[in-house]
């Protein structure tokens, strides 16, 4: 395994995410293939690719529900100098700063407010309960949430609904890096627009939120996105900043490959 000091001599101290060589695989096939990227701090990631192509496996990669078989992941913490290997950082502080919004998110349980509420009582060393009324109602605001829904139960919500609490507790964290799964595949597009410009907002703000979000939806990530990684079978095909994009060619590429998908 590469030592993090040779990451970090080839990549510019912007850079929040860096990966080297990362492979994974299973007993069964390699998902991913030699992935190196470098993410810089407060960039908005647009995250594409086939059905199959290995963009959630990287994104759980990150967070470190999986790790990689061969190669590297590190990570530029704010309170640090330096790229550190995301597997010497302690796995509480690692989740806290880098939180993943799944594909269908589950409350485990809770009325909507709850949920939203609970990884800040997870903290409860560091905020008090005034702070936390105060944290829940900034983004209850800022994400619109209508009140009637704060006491609603799991079963209660549609899936959009559901992601959009699941935002709501991955926004009330603060998180440094925020790794979003086609948060907008069940939005309408009213919300997916007012998403995109919160993700904006907060990757301009004075501790700037770095975001990876997978979305099939090119119309809108084409407007947000200042970067776009393309997986194909597992392996890199494209990094590019956002203006050098063939969107056209990216778009033919996917409705390719959904039609093979589909015959
Ligand atoms: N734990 C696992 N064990 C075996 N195969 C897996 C595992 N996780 C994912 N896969 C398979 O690996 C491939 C890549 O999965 P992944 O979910 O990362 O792709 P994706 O690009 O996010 O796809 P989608 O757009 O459909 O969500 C798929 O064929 C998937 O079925």
């Amino acid at each position: 395994m590469q030592k993090v000091s040779a990451i970090s001599s080839i990549i510019c101290p912007t850079v929040a995410i860096a990966t080297h060589q990362v492979s994974y695989q299973t007993k069964l096939q390699t998902l991913l293939t030699d992935i190196s990227v470098a993410i810089d701090r407060g960039s908005r990631t647009a995250l594409i690719g086939a059905t199959g192509s290995g963009k959630t496996t990287f994104l759980r990669l990150l967070n470190r529900l999986i790790d990689p078989s061969q190669g590297m992941i590190a990570m530029m913490l704010r309170d640090r100098d330096a790229l550190q290997n995301i597997q010497e950082i302690p796995i509480q502080t690692l989740r806290r700063r880098v939180v993943l919004v799944p594909q269908e998110p589950t409350l485990l349980g809770m009325q909507v407010k709850e949920a939203i509420a609970y990884p800040l009582h997870l903290q409860n060393q560091k905020l008090n309960a005034q702070a936390i009324d105060a944290r829940l109602k900034t983004w209850i605001d800022k994400l619109q949430i209508d009140r009637q829904l704060l006491n609603r139960g799991e079963r209660e919500l549609s899936l959009g609904q559901r992601q959009w609490v699941a935002i709501a507790r991955a926004l009330v964290m603060q998180p440094e890096i925020l790794l979003l799964d086609e948060p907008t595949s069940a939005l309408d597009r009213g919300l997916s627009h007012l998403l995109l410009d919160i993700l904006t907002e907060q990757a301009h703000d004075s501790q700037p939120m770095t975001v990876i979000m997978i979305n099939h939806q090119l119309d809108l990530v084409q407007s947000w996105c200042d970067r776009l990684i393309c997986l194909e079978h597992g392996k890199l095909s494209q990094d590019l900043i956002a203006g050098e994009v063939d969107w056209q060619a990216i778009d033919d590429s996917l409705k390719r490959d959904r039609n093979q998908q589909d015959f």
